[in-house]
């Protein structure tokens, strides 16, 4: 079994250094600062007196840090007779033996032992496994703390005994932040320390400095020997969960605000904690109303927080007001959070303001105080006091500008750009750059994509990650969040990020969305085409009623070509049909395609075309001998291809558009929504734009949207992924088909075989025409 202990900052009293203030106000005040260890040393005291410092340190410190202490075994023992909370047991080589210390205070209690030389490593090596649990090794530097100090080791001295050592080996002496890096790359498991916080006249802003050098030092490189023995501890950087507190508004509806950052935070590995700044009411599709509470209650929340819990990172969201910010400014440089991220939330993915005009001064006044900034590019704009940036390298060009004024890192986020990529760049003070390419996910969900960034960035960054690797655990993270967004169904607008959807997959929890969430959200991502169709020279003619009557038959030989083949792979569909209601009606549909279209379409083609000619019209289909078109082609292709994928799913789903964009688009030009009157008895082509309007078409195509619906909502994730992209594709060849018999001027490019997998950030829907 192993055991994390946090050795990060390992506070040593000093009695003498403390001075009036007291040993148990440093105390607090270093814990506070983040201080995860203390050890009380006091060789002058007698024991009563001890025990009675001990018994008020372990109140003090009430459980937000370990308490050891120097030496005295018997002290320890008669604390925890009397409840205190005492963690263990720090011994010299000359004190009692670790053996008894084991013994008497149980396999649980820590025990630590000095170690300065090679030769107490290898008693220790001796010992049973489990006695110590690690070593304090020293001295780094010459020090007066302990007049009797060990030879001065230097870092390089220390480096060579932890390299060999069996157990975590923390460092001691004359420690200062100067030395976090070094001798953390010497493969320090942390610092003890004793005059940079008893002597410190801030000593929790000393041991925030100290948690903050720790935690921006980086770790041992991988080439380092690895520990002879197996370790008993894992040293990490803190132990348990990272408490993180988001100061932000709120998002009613779940998906922004504080509500994404619990979850955010929750999902990323953290305790997430909030002090709200403002009731926002608002959902997916816009803000309503803010309420701001007086910002003295800001301070309040802020301090119930902080005068209890060790806040170990801070992410701030929506400010609302200048009041707002004043306080969280001064909350800040008062207690000095380790990590702080900023997310300079101005306006909602939905468009709507969150922060006062006159407030934008008084948040670039937050940059300095914070580690990392996380603008989107007209936030960005904001924080530079520029024009937004045209172009990615313009906005990575001003983020350096900003970096470089507030010395604060700038995640610049692309998710507003144009295009197929969202990328995001981490930009130094100094100029660096760390490109996070990614490319867009075509959806809507989108809704709080910033504030659930900025909080797992914190969460992960509490966890001991440097930036950008914390940069690319937390995109990794948001882009599966986003991805799985769509399934929960949550809303008409910009919808929420699924923030578990990699918990929820791994523990058996995923839940399939409903039937009408897959129709609204495979119709929501079609729209862009929809909308091409509307525009095309043919649909718009159609309506007017001055479509040339070449490209109607045109269009009506391809159709009666196109109808036929259908009717086979429907046929296929009704072979397939998992039961008997679906295996009627795609053999009833298979049975209209045929008899009902191509009976409308002998008739035209009878009429017109071939009457003329050889008078043979009501010969029908049979008559005439089109070739089929190259998008006639390609559609039948993808159908037949579906039909032998031998997934009933992806067959109908291929099939689908046929009935929803007909069904669709012939009740928008029968009701005259192209600004037309079809039914006027002289428009040319009443009776045929009359057969899509029908309300038995309209019926089939209900039920035909149903089954595929449902089949995609109960299929697995991968299969109903098969299903999405059949469909677009249909989709695609129907705008193809509709353009083959108008092309335009500038002749559009054939549809990709495969249209990507969708992508159209903040396309609306086309009119109210959604289905569902
Ligand atoms: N469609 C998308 N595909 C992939 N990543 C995206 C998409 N939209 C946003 N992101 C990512 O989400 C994060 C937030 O970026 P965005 O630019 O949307 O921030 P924001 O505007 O502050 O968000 P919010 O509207 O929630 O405040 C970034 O990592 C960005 O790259
Ligand atoms: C409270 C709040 N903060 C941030 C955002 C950004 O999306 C939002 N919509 N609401
Ligand atoms: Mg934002």
């Amino acid at each position: 079994m192993t055991r994390a202990i946090d050795l990060s900052l390992y506070l040593v009293t000093d009695t003498r250094l403390c001075g009036r203030r007291g040993v148990p106000a440093v105390v607090d005040a270093a814990v506070s600062g983040g201080a995860r260890i203390v050890q009380l040393r006091d060789k002058d005291a007698t024991d009563e007196e001890f025990l009675a410092l001990l018994v008020e340190l372990a109140a003090v410190i009430d459980g937000r840090a370990l308490l050891v202490v120097d030496d005295r075994l018997d002290v320890v023992v008669e604390a925890r007779r009397r409840g205190a909370r005492v963690d263990g047991v720090h011994l010299g080589q000359s004190d009692a033996s670790v053996l008894r210390a084991r013994e008497l205070l149980g396999p649980d209690a820590i025990v630590g032992l000095t170690a300065n030389t090679a030769a107490h490593l290898e008693a220790a090596r001796a010992l049973p496994p489990g006695t110590v649990d690690y070593l304090g090794v020293g001295a780094i530097h010459p020090t007066t703390t302990k007049p009797d100090h060990p030879p001065v080791l230097g870092v390089e001295g220390f480096a060579a005994l932890a390299a060999v050592s069996p157990l975590p080996c923390v460092a001691i002496g004359g420690i200062t932040e100067d030395d976090a890096a070094p001798l953390r790359r010497a493969g320090a498991a942390g610092l003890a320390v004793v005059s940079a916080l008893c002597a410190a006249a801030d000593p929790r802003a000393a041991a925030t400095r100290l948690v903050r050098a720790w935690r921006d030092a980086p770790t041992p490189s991988p080439i380092a020997p690895p520990p002879i023995a197996p370790s008993p501890i894992v040293p990490s950087p803190i132990t348990g969960p990272p408490r993180v507190l988001s100061i932000a508004g709120t998002d009613p509806s779940g998906g922004a605000g504080i509500q994404a950052d619990i979850k955010s935070i929750s999902a990323n590995g953290g305790y997430a904690m909030t002090a709200i700044t403002a009731l926002v009411a608002q959902n997916t599709r816009g803000v309503r109303e803010i309420h701001r509470p007086p910002s003295d209650f800001l301070r309040a929340q802020l301090d119930a927080v902080s005068d209890d819990i060790v806040v170990d990172a801070v992410k701030i969201g929506m400010l609302a007001d200048t009041g707002i910010i004043r306080v969280v400014r001064s909350w800040l440089e008062e207690h000095r959070p380790p990590t702080i991220v900023l997310d300079p939330v101005m306006v909602a993915t939905s468009g709507d303001r969150l922060l006062d005009a006159e407030a934008e001064e008084a948040l670039r006044g937050l940059l300095p105080l914070v580690d990392v900034v996380t603008p989107n590019l007209p936030e960005l704009a904001m924080l530079a006091q520029e024009e937004v940036a045209a172009t990615w390298d313009d906005a990575l060009a001003q983020a350096v500008r900003v970096a470089g004024r507030s010395g604060t890192l700038v995640l610049v986020k692309g998710g507003h750009l144009d295009g197929d990529d969202a990328p995001d760049a981490l930009v130094e003070p100094g100029g660096g750059i760390s490109l996070f390419p990614g490319e867009r996910i075509r959806t809507r969900s989108t809704h709080g994509t910033g504030c659930s960034l900025s909080s797992a960035l914190a969460t992960r960054r509490a966890r001991g990650a440097a930036w950008p690797d914390a940069v690319a655990e937390s995109r990794a993270w948001l882009r599966e969040s986003i991805i799985a967004g769509s399934t929960l169904g949550v809303g008409g607008g910009h919808g929420p990020v699924h923030h578990f959807a990699g918990l929820w997959s791994r523990g058996g929890l995923e839940t399939r969305p409903t039937a009408d969430a897959v129709a609204a959200d495979w119709w929501d991502r079609i729209a862009r085409v929809r909308a091409g169709i509307d525009g095309l020279p043919f649909i718009r003619a159609l309506a007017d009623g001055d479509l040339p009557r070449s490209a109607f038959l045109f269009y009506l030989e391809q159709d009666a070509l196109y109808l036929r083949e259908y009717a086979r792979t429907l046929a296929e569909a009704a072979r397939t049909a998992p039961t008997s209601a679906q295996q009627a009606f795609w053999a009833g549909a298979a049975r209209d395609a045929i008899a009902g279209e191509l009976e409308l379409h002998a008739s035209w083609l009878g009429t017109a075309a071939y009457a003329d000619s050889d008078g043979a019209g009501s010969s029908g289909a049979e008559a005439f001998g089109a070739e089929p078109a190259p998008a006639t082609v390609a559609y039948l292709d993808h159908l037949r291809s579906a039909a032998f994928s031998g997934e009933h799913g992806v067959l109908i789903a291929a099939l689908l558009p046929c009935f929803w964009l007909y069904a669709d688009l012939g009740a928008r030009l029968h009701g005259g929504a192209f600004g037309t009157r079809p039914q006027d008895p002289d428009h040319p082509y009443a009776s045929w734009l009359a057969t899509y309007a029908d309300p038995g078409f309209e019926e089939a195509n209900r039920r035909a949207i149903g089954f595929v619906a449902e089949t995609a909502a109960g299929a697995d994730p991968r299969t109903r992924e098969r299903m999405r992209l059949a469909f677009e594709r249909s989709v695609v060849y129907e705008r193809a088909f509709f353009a083959a018999p108008m092309p335009n001027p500038m002749p559009a490019p054939m549809p990709d075989p495969m249209p990507a997998p969708i992508l159209v950030p903040g396309v609306t829907p086309a009119g109210g025409d959604r289905r569902r």
